[in-house]
């Protein structure tokens, strides 16, 4: 405990200043404090026993916190914003059965629906008369949405919609909060009238009744059974035999069916339908940034309380985080995580420029939005799962069990790599983006590439590069970057010179654009971290808390420079002779973050609630809290501490003649 204590009084950083920094500033940090410690006083909320519950234990008490939360507490707090729900969400921690409601469904009337339909529907779900889901996926189609199966049928007779599952395999499946709760839903369908098939249109279905919740006719409905993790999630199975909806069922700010079946089109984009997906996928990165935030929260306060291996007679044994292994591989995941939050950031900025350019129709930044939200949430949910696990590993065997807090983090994140778009699959439309854009700069001299693509016009190994430099950096990988591109846009091009129809060029491509699309979206969150540091609000900051964000900004660059110095020097960006003193800087980076690290962690501001790990506890009590929590260990209650497999089998064994 002394030792956390001391490095703390030992650390130069300004902890507040850049807490508030990542909030968004006091009054933020000081709300979301006011909301967490009303969740921490709730016995409702208690977790003592968490660790032990069953699934269904766990799904039980998820809903009925939830509906507390509701209920009690954001009336009593009057919580209203997104940043305060947010905050409430986080601290309740474990999955929010009932977030699909204000996740996807609410989202998606609001952005598809009708002004009518806005009035009609909004009402309902803001005041939970209803509890909406977004049952898209089904048992045969997930990523290829055109594909779904699920038809809705056009009735002009009775103005009305017929939804129907024709297959086994258009069964909805998957659809959080489908499975026990909701009572209506967002059901992408294909949209069938006067014997034409218009594609995926969203519809809103009524599934459960609201007297008794039992399911509609026509609708059966559950939930699809235990998964990898999300055991307070009930995601769900919906299957529609000929289920009737009326006609303004049909979601029809975009594209409308008229009393007697005539479609109309979208003025815009067929894609606005998408927009959902495309708002969650944006949030993902934010999501990323605060799971790899928490997980590194424990995983540095535990390096430094635990010590292992005594190198010196006389001397303590070395803490964890004095070794250089475990400085290299937690201090590279801090400066990840940053560069996570500053990406994050900008996507959310640009959603929201986008949004509004939408609503003049102005539909000029949605591609760019597409492609950018598309690789960052590929990217960022990638790079925190990955983290969360290298957390756990660099945490030895405590790491393992559930008391520290990994396991539910890893469980929570790594399906983000698959749902709202499978990461492979979202990296592919970020290289259909750049492709495009690589043709129009080659196409037309005239045109300038969107920032973010700058490369494909500016890149130049600068002479007498100096690792240190930001500006040299993002040249380095404008190189890089540019080489990627055209390596996959060659391969494509080649396929298609030698009679390989558009798929089969595109497809025998697939591992090179998606490379490329994956050192686009670094190079992005490498321009993010340096342009964000170089703002006005971080220049505010005090000298030293600049000078470590840079340090940072300096590793996260260099080290995927370093992990993929293959692309660097096939590119010319780098030498081989180079990168021993891209290490050596490197190296020096993370010694001068070291001092540093307590307090970096110490300002993502997390209450031990919310970490949920007897090795990330503020004060570093770490065993003291290991003991206490097996006292819960149900295993360890019998009668004479003998559990009863004794007598049911080992007394057999132990007394067999063998
Ligand atoms: C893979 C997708 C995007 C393919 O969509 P498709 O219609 O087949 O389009 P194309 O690949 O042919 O591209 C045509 C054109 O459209 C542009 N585009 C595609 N998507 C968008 C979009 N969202 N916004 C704007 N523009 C878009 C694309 O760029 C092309 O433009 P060109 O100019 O190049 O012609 C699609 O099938 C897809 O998104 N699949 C993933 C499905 C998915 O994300 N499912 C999520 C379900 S909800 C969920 O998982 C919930 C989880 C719970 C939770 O979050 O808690
Ligand atoms: C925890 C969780 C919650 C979810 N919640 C919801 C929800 O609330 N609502 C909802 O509608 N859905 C939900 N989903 C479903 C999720 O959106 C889909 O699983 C996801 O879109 C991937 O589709 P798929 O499962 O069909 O995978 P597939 O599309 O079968 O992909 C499998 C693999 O094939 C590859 N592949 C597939 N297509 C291509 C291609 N065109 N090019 C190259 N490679 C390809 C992919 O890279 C992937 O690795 C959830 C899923 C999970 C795990």
């Amino acid at each position: 405990m002394e030792t956390i204590a001391a490095e703390r009084k030992a650390s130069k950083l300004a902890t507040k200043e850049l807490t508030y920094f990542l909030y968004g500033g006091e009054e933020m940090v000081l709300r979301k404090r006011e909301i967490e410690n009303a969740v921490i006083s709730d016995p409702t909320y208690d977790i003592t026993k968490y660790h032990y519950l069953t699934r269904e234990e766990l799904f039980e008490q998820a809903v009925k916190k939830s509906v507390h939360s509701i209920t009690k507490l954001m009336p009593e707090l009057d919580i209203l914003g997104v940043f305060e729900r947010h905050s409430l969400t986080s601290v309740i921690g474990g999955e929010n059965p009932l977030s699909l409601h204000t996740d996807m469904f609410m989202p998606t009337i609001t952005g598809q629906g009708s002004d009518e339909q806005q009035e009609k529907w909004l009402p309902l779900a803001t005041n939970y008369k209803i509890i909406g889901c977004y049952a898209q996926t089904e048992m045969g189609h997930g990523t290829y949405v055109r594909g779904l199966e699920t038809t809705a049928t056009y009735d002009p007779v009775k103005q009305e919609f017929d939804i129907h599952s024709p297959t086994l395999t258009s069964i909805k499946w998957w659809p959080g909060t489908l499975g026990v709760n909701a009572t209506h839903a967002i059901v992408p369908a294909r949209l069938i009238t006067k014997g034409e098939d218009k594609g995926i249109h969203n519809f809103i279905v009524q599934l459960r009744s609201l007297d008794n919740h039992t399911a509609m006719k026509g609708i059966t409905i559950g939930d699809i059974g235990p998964k990898f993790g999300y055991a307070e999630m009930d995601n769900g199975f919906l299957k529609f035999e000929h289920v009737r909806i009326p006609r303004d069922n049909l979601l029809m700010r975009f594209s409308q069916v008229l009393p007697d079946g005539t479609y109309v089109r979208p003025k815009t984009s067929s894609k606005l339908s998408y927009g959902t997906m495309v708002l969650i996928r944006a949030g993902l990165s934010k999501f990323s940034f605060e799971m790899l935030s928490r997980a590194l929260t424990i995983a540095i306060r535990y390096s430094i309380v635990r010590r292992q291996t005594q190198n010196r007679p006389g001397e303590a044994e070395t803490q964890l985080l004095d070794y250089v292994n475990q400085q290299h591989t937690l201090i590279t995941l801090l400066a990840t995580v940053f560069g996570i939050y500053f990406v994050s950031q900008d996507t959310i900025q640009l959603y929201v420029k986008t949004q509004s350019q939408l609503n003049e129709e102005n539909m000029e930044l949605l591609p760019e939005l597409h492609a950018s939200s598309s690789g960052v949430k590929a990217i960022s949910t990638n790079l925190a799962s990955q983290g969360i696990e290298t957390c756990r590993i660099a945490c030895g065997g405590h790491g393992y069990s559930l008391s520290s807090g990994f396991p539910f983090l890893y469980q929570s994140t790594t399906p983000s790599m698959t749902y709202e778009g499978d990461n492979n699959v979202l990296l592919l439309q970020t290289a259909r983006y750049l492709i495009k854009i690589r043709k129009e700069v080659q196409e037309d001299p005239s045109y300038s590439p969107p920032d973010n693509v700058n490369y494909l016009t500016e890149a130049v190994r600068p002479r007498n590069i100096n690792f240190r430099s930001p500006q040299h950096q993002l040249a380095l990988y404008q190189c890089m970057v540019r080489a990627c591109v055209d390596r996959a846009a060659t391969k494509v091009s080649q396929g298609e010179k030698i009679g390989l129809d558009y798929f089969d060029a595109w497809n025998a491509a697939a591992v090179e654009l998606i490379q490329c699309a994956e050192a686009h979206t670094h190079y992005v969150m490498v321009k993010s971290f340096i342009e964000n540091i170089d703002k006005e609000e971080v220049r505010n900051m005090s000298p030293y808390n600049q000078f470590i964000l840079k340090c940072l900004s300096d590793i996260f660059s260099l080290n995927y420079i370093l992990n993929k110095s293959g692309l660097f020097i096939e590119a010319g960006a780098i030498y081989g002779r180079e990168l021993n003193e891209i290490r050596e800087v490197i190296q020096s980076q993370i010694l001068e973050v070291r001092p540093a690290a307590v307090s970096l962690v110490d300002a993502f501001d997390y209450p031990d609630f919310v970490l949920r790990s007897v090795l990330g506890r503020k004060d570093g009590d770490v065993y003291t809290a290991m003991w206490e929590w097996v006292q819960h260990n149900p295993r360890n209650k019998h009668k004479n501490g003998v559990h009863p497999v004794y007598k049911k089998y080992t007394r057999k064994l132990l007394r067999a003649k063998m």
